[in-house]
């Protein structure tokens, strides 16, 4: 595993990284030539919010599994390109946000009361205390656009400075807003219209860039202050400096600008706003806890393991994840036998769940289905993070379901594959905490762990069959661990599933094939 990191991350984390057992090249401020010439030798890369990871270094990145974005935006990080490719990108979007909301209260109370400016003037030798009339934030009213990880702790942390806190985010339940006791504006203008403070704690997206601009000056407070420590850019740069300059806006915090690095914007001539070079996670606990976070997600995720924080993967926590990872192994299989016993094409693909597993989050289960069925047959890489994309460009339609009934098994999995022909059905579950079973095959019913080598066979249901092919594998030392037999009607088919130990080798399935009474023989490898 080559691992090649661009941005400066913790020491702990590239120690992390090490211990796994991957080569690590440390390569902080790479040039962009340098980058794409040596991007195809590496598994993963791990990058801050510097690094362009774009469709060029992709068509370079032959051997790419995994980007790691150690830190939380991801706006410098193309996902459908990755998506595509079935490269996993994960992020640590927790780690640094205690660190993103003091750097946010940092900049409000760092502006309001001319901290800095005040302390550049002491340096230059002038001790004056005039001018620097700042204002309380007691009794204020801040507007967080954004009520997510970060704005939710600007809102607690500020309610403290016995501020009323309201905020602007139409993508969260009412039940964020209480849980926070934070008053919920319908639209924006309300927000702006009401504030003192108007701080931004949303992505930067198509919707958010200039969401704060000359309209939301228009109709400001006089007097108010701005806060910016998401991405450059939600507040509208030129509109802030020239509300800056009429006195609509009284102070401004500023740690992020469009243009990144930047020692010319215009912003930095203002004497009332603070500016900081992207700092807003730059604290010894944000960054061990970015480091360490992103080491362990990389690594999880070149093993081919379900990370939680994965961006192009549903999401899920730590501990669905753990419950999950029986189920993924089962969703795999299911899907794998479709491929080995038929060779038909496939039209729909039905993921039925019944029992305590339909309460969960499935859509990560029937992406392992996916790759089950897909993943043997197709040139390309395909995983968790891009079956979903191949079933559509296959034009494979893929529908779940689910029931909380519970029938013979406490929990049920379903796949049903319809093509042209016919429909066939694959059920499995999990015993106890771990034990996937197969369960049921085209209406024949088991009760089959899964093994590495299995052999399953069609025949008439009459003496003798299961005779036959044990004496024909004992014979060529073919180990037998289990056999078992199902029928749907007495003297018509039967259907027999075998574990067994080893390969079978093209001659003896000739051979089995051959014996009286078998319709069918497929050998399936795991
Ligand atoms: N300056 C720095 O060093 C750091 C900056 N950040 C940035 O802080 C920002 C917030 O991060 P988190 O709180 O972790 O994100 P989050 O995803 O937890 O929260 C963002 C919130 O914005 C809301 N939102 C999205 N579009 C919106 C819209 N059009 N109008 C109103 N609300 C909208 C979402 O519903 C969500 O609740 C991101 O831009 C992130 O990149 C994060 C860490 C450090
Ligand atoms: O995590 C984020 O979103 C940040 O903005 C921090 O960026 P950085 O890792 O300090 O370049």
């Amino acid at each position: 595993m080559k691992i090649l990191v661009t941005e400066k991350i913790a020491t702990k984390g590239i120690d992390a990284m090490l211990q796994s057992g991957a080569i690590v090249d440390e390569m902080v401020g790479i040039n962009r030539e340098h980058l794409l010439e040596i991007i195809a030798e590496y598994d993963a890369l791990v990058v801050r919010s510097v690094t362009k990871v774009d469709e060029e270094l992709y068509e370079r990145a032959g051997n790419l599994k995994v980007v790691g974005r150690a830190g939380n935006g991801i706006d410098n990080i193309e996902i459908e390109g990755a998506t595509k490719r079935g490269i996993i990108v994960v992020n640590t979007p927790d780690a640094n946000s205690v660190s993103a909301a003091e750097m946010s209260i940092g900049l409000l109370l760092a502006s309001c009361r001319n901290i800095t400016q005040a302390d550049a003037l002491l340096r230059s030798k002038v001790w004056d205390r005039k001018g620097f009339k700042g204002i309380e934030l007691n009794g204020k009213t801040v507007g967080i656009v954004g009520l997510g990880r970060i704005g939710s702790l600007v809102a607690t942390r500020l309610q403290a400075f016995g501020m009323k806190t309201i905020a602007y985010d139409p993508y969260i339940t009412d039940e964020r807003f209480k849980k926070f006791g934070v008053e919920k504006k319908e639209i924006l203008e309300d927000l702006v219209r009401e504030s003192d403070f108007i701080t931004l704690h949303t992505p930067k997206t198509e919707e958010t860039f200039g969401m704060i601009g000359e309209e939301a000056f228009r109709i400001a407070k006089k007097g108010i202050v701005v806060v910016n420590c998401a991405r450059g850019g939600i507040v509208d740069e030129d509109a802030l400096v020239k509300a800056i300059e009429d006195g609509t806006v009284a102070y401004a915090g500023i740690d992020v600008l469009v243009q990144e690095p930047n020692t010319t914007s215009p912003l930095l001539e203002l004497k009332n706003v603070v500016n900081t070079p992207h700092l807003g996670a730059d604290t010894v606990e944000a960054q061990d806890n970015v480091g360490i976070t992103i080491a362990e997600e990389v690594i999880s995720a070149l093993r081919g393991e379900m990370v939680p924080n994965a961006v192009n993967l549903p999401t899920l926590h730590h501990q669905e994840v753990d419950g999950l990872r029986a189920f993924l192994k089962l969703g795999e299989t299911l899907g794998r036998l479709y491929h080995q016993l038929e060779k038909e094409a496939v039209k729909q693909v039905e993921v039925v769940y019944s029992g305590e597993i339909a309460k969960q989050e499935t859509e990560v289960i029937t992406l392992a289905v996916l790759k089950g069925l897909f993943e043997p047959v197709l040139m390309e890489r395909v995983n968790y993070v891009n079956a979903m994309l191949t079933a559509k460009q296959r034009g494979v339609m893929v529908t779940e379901s689910k029931t909380t009934e519970i029938g013979n098994y406490l929990n049920l999995v379903q796949v049903r594959i319809i093509t042209n022909k016919k429909e066939y059905t694959y059920s499995g579950t999990i015993f106890g905490k771990e034990e996937p079973r197969i369960v049921e095959v085209n209406g024949f019913e088991f009760d089959v762990s899964p093994t590495k080598y299995m052999l399953v066979a069609e025949n008439q249901d009459q003496p003798g069959m299961i005779g036959q092919i044990g004496t024909l594998l004992g014979k060529r030392n073919i180990n037998i661990a289990t056999m078992q037999v199902s029928r749907n009607l007495k003297g018509k088919n039967a259907m027999m599933f075998l574990t067994i130990d080893s390969e079978v080798s093209k001659e003896e399935k000739e051979q089995i094939k051959n014996i009286d009474g078998i319709s069918r023989i497929k050998f399936i490898k795991l």
